[in-house]
């Protein structure tokens, strides 16, 4: 049985259905918005490559470090639910000044299509981008956790779907809206004038956000919502404060150790705090090496959409642009977590193998390694059929009898004059007063050719004759599908990693801190975004596939940091202690009564020692 007042579903409470379908729309809110964020920066706002760069990324990290906040308020003041409604209609308000901010018409007195006052867009969608990431990241922690408090005590294995079922919602959102917003983007609209449609690709994503928030109040009646029990972050820090202090004052020999460095708060706070403190930190210490392997899982966005602008993208009917091979990951989200859940983890159980969450999240870091040789191979592959130059334009100034000019054929969705897209032929048009030619060539992706035009051109049907084709850079000759085992690999990393690191995060946290633990777990995503930025500021690594094999080389080794440390790690049931120690200060409340004028250090010590016995009984399996 769930706990809360919804009805069950083969199983299931009936509630988590509007949980995961407000995180689906929610999750095409989010990634619908920022797949055209860096466009509307350069585009719209005309802000320059490095600046577009930066405060796409910075918007990011704020979007992973704002978990906290909302973790903090949710499991200290309003609780999860309430915290979700307010940080969603923050986040809703938010994608609307996104959407407004993008309307050019607004400032365009003098109709040529372009915003009159920039100042006015730029600080709105500023304004919008803060909102968006409070409400994005406030409510994250959130809704996993409120999700995963629908399940009863002895529902584990459905909390566990529960929680693939959550990621499936999160990938098939984000897909849809990832292919959605740049056709959206692509649409020409406005009221004077026509432009690039940026409203209508942040108006939908907004719409999404109203109708997520829409989908949960729905579901109102039927969750179950624990009771925020008071400012526990606060005492949290005060208990573990106090710990130290009193370990401080008394190092010296003459006084007996205590079992665990936070025993030390045991004179003045509540022994449930502190067990429920020492589970919290565990779990934190397991996660000082996470951060590695997100530094590798986001660079899919960065330098493996690099990687395939220098990749042929022909896929025959279909032309694949670099950045649009992200969208492999969440494909292959969607096929692998079904196979994993229903056959491979089955599987490996029948065939008598414990496989726990941390042994499969160390596979995931391992895959992920995998995924990063693969990309240096591919890299290799590509340096070794290396564009050439073949000749420059110096040279061909100092011909005689030419005119002629340069064309590239890019991969990419920016254009100038001379750029041709993804195209195998083109035809060019001559020109000199009212007399014209045609001439046309086949192009291969990537490369760029210079055009000699001779003087001696005569117009008519066909100049075919009097233009010569001179390839300056050979075409793209290594495929983008090459990359599909690298995505392959970083994706089934993922499923293992980080589809069971949720669920982790939420088992193993006592219940007065579920979302702080998911804070806790998005945070290492912030800090792994960091360290991309640093390693991409810091290691000028000149081979950009030796700068692969170094990070695959840094996971491994972190790799096996974390497996010692998951070794000796104890699962715990959280609600198990809970209730032992519950169980516990009661009788000895009882046992106060009946016996009065005990001396008081003798109390500390014998609950001391009855509170270790409770959490070692309930901490038995390790990795
Ligand atoms: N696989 C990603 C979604 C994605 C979609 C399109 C392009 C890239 C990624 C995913 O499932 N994300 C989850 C979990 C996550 C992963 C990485 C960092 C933070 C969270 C999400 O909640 O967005």
């Amino acid at each position: 049985m769930g706990k809360g007042k919804s009805k069950v579903v083969c199983g299931y409470p009936l509630s988590i259905f509007f949980i995961v379908v407000n995180e689906f729309c929610e999750r095409f809110s989010y990634y619908g918005m920022r797949a055209v964020l860096v466009l509307y920066f350069k585009y719209f706002l005309r802000w320059d490559d490095d600046l577009a760069t930066s405060i796409y990324h910075t918007f990011v990290a704020l979007c992973y470090l704002t978990p906290i906040l909302g973790a903090i308020v949710a499991d200290s003041w309003l609780g999860k639910f309430k915290t979700i409604i307010y940080l969603s209609i923050v986040y809703a308000v938010g994608q609307v000044a996104m959407a407004v901010s993008a309307i050019h018409d607004i400032t365009d007195s003098d109709r040529d299509g372009t915003p009159d006052s920039m100042t006015f867009h730029i600080v709105l969608s500023m304004v919008g981008l803060f909102l968006i990431a409070l409400g994005t990241g406030g409510i994250k922690p959130c809704v996993a956790a409120f999700g995963g408090d629908q399940f009863g005590e002895h529902q584990d294995r459905q909390r566990r779907t529960f929680f693939s079922v959550f990621y499936l919602c999160i990938n098939g959102g984000s897909l849809l809206s990832t292919i959605i917003t740049p056709v959206l983007r692509a649409q020409e609209c406005g009221i004077y004038s026509k432009q690039k449609c940026y409203s209508l690709a942040f108006g939908v994503p907004a719409a999404l956000m109203v109708v997520a928030l829409v989908v949960f109040i729905i579901g109102s009646g039927m969750y179950y919502k624990a009771e925020p029990q008071g400012n526990i972050m606060l005492d949290v820090c005060k208990c573990i404060g106090f710990a130290i202090k009193n370990r401080y004052r008394h190092r010296s020999k003459q006084y007996p150790k205590r079992q665990h460095w936070m025993d030390w708060a045991e004179e003045k706070y509540d022994k449930l705090l502190i067990a429920q403190i020492k589970m919290v930190l565990k779990v934190l210490f397991l996660y000082i090496p996470l951060p590695m392997f997100w530094t590798l899982f986001d660079q899919k966005g960065s330098r493996w959409t690099l990687q395939a602008t220098t990749m042929d993208g022909n896929f025959g009917a279909l032309v694949i642009q670099p950045d649009q091979m992200q969208t492999v990951n969440p494909i292959l989200i969607l096929t692998l977590v079904p196979i994993m859940d229903s056959l491979i983890y089955p599987l490996i159980k029948k065939c008598g193998l414990n496989f726990t969450p941390l042994k499969r999240m160390t596979v995931g870091m391992l895959l992920a390694a995998i995924a990063f040789v693969c990309a240096a191979l591919v890299q290799i592959q590509i340096d070794v059929s290396t564009k050439q130059l073949l000749h420059s334009s110096p040279y061909i100034l100092s011909g005689q009898g030419f005119i002629y000019f340069k064309l590239t054929i890019k991969g990419k969705a920016n254009s100038d004059s001379t750029t041709v897209h993804n195209t195998d032929k083109a035809t060019f048009t001559l020109r000199s007063g009212s007399q014209s030619c045609e001439y046309s060539t086949n192009f291969g992706f990537g490369s760029s050719y210079t055009f000699f035009i001779h003087s001696t051109l005569v117009f008519g049907s066909n100049c075919q004759d009097s233009v010569t084709a001179v390839e300056d850079i050979k075409p793209n000759s290594v495929h983008m599908a090459l990359q599909i085992p690298q995505y392959f690999f970083i994706t089934a990393g993922e499923v293992m990693f980080s589809v069971t690191g949720l669920e982790f995060s939420y088992s193993q946290a006592p219940s007065n801190m579920k979302a702080v633990l998911q804070a806790g777990w998005l945070f290492t995503v912030a800090i792994g975004n960091f360290i991309v930025l640093i390693v991409a500021e810091l290691a000028k690594i000149p081979k950009q596939w030796a700068e692969y094999v170094l990070f695959a080389s840094l996971l491994v080794a972190v790799c096996v940091i974390f497996s010692i440390m998951a070794y000796f790690y104890t699962y715990i049931d959280p609600t198990e202690i809970e209730a032992q120690f519950k169980k516990k200060i009661n009788e000895d409340d009882e046992d106060d009564k009946s016996k009065p004028g005990k001396a008081e250090v003798e109390m500390v010590k014998r609950d001391s020692i009855k509170c270790h016995d409770e959490y070692d009984k309930a901490t038995q399996t390790k990795m």
